[in-house]
């Protein structure tokens, strides 16, 4: 199964360049089990999908910390038809729907509880899109459930969810969202905005 990401990190500072160049390398210890192709507009990620958040939440995170308010926007998309490339992707990890949902919630519940903490409080806000499947509302209302449950959803948005926590919690419930929810051989998408230490009243209040 075809599985990956295009992301695009935007710190809003004036040494932009420096910061980005500089965290592409948080992304060092991965690529032995990545392909990684960056260019102008975003970074490519293809490879195992339990891979694809940490490495984003590790690069997220690097910059962050320093204090820069910077945003992540992503296009996450696994099953897409005509992928090249999967031997790269292989997993040993369950993809999608193969348990009944109420299990598959449950496993990942626990797995964001189990997930480490970073100190770095985030916000975002996402959507979930199985494609080519009239029986997707089940699969996102399992996946807010989920947020709930691991107190990282904020509110339901027109068109989106947001989501607020830490880093550690934040990155492992939409890495859960990814890997449980949907059709385990079908398409599907997640289009996320991450943002940290954003100045607007209210953003990124400590969890
Ligand atoms: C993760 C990530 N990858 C690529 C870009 C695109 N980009 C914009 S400025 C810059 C540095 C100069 O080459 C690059 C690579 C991005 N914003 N974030």
């Amino acid at each position: 199964m075809y599985s990956g990401v295009q992301f695009s990190l935007y710190p809003m500072a004036d040494d932009f360049v420096g910061i980005i160049t500089g965290a592409l390398g948080a992304l060092d210890s991965y690529r032995d089990r990545l392909r990684i192709e960056t260019d102008d507009i975003s970074t490519l990620l293809v490879g195992p999908p339990e891979l694809l958040f940490p490495a984003m939440r590790d690069l997220f995170v690097s910059v962050a910390a320093s204090g820069v308010h910077c945003v992540l926007s992503a296009s996450v998309s696994r099953g897409c038809p005509g992928g090249e490339d999967q031997s790269i992707c292989d997993t040993d990890e369950p993809i999608g729907s193969v348990a009944e949902l109420p299990r598959r919630i449950e496993a990942a519940v626990r797995k964001v509880a189990e997930a480490p903490r970073t100190g770095q409080p985030v916000a975002g806000q996402f959507a979930l899109y199985v494609l080519g499947s009239d029986t997707h509302m089940p699969e996102v209302y399992g996946c807010i459930e989920l947020l709930e449950r691991s107190d990282v959803l904020d509110r339901p948005k027109n068109f989106v969810t947001k989501v607020k926590g830490d880093a550690g919690a934040v990155f492992e419930a939409l890495s859960e969202t990814f890997m449980r929810f949907g059709p385990s051989e079908g398409h599907i998408t997640l289009d996320i905005t991450i943002s940290a230490n954003s100045p607007s009243p209210g953003a990124d209040l400590r969890p």
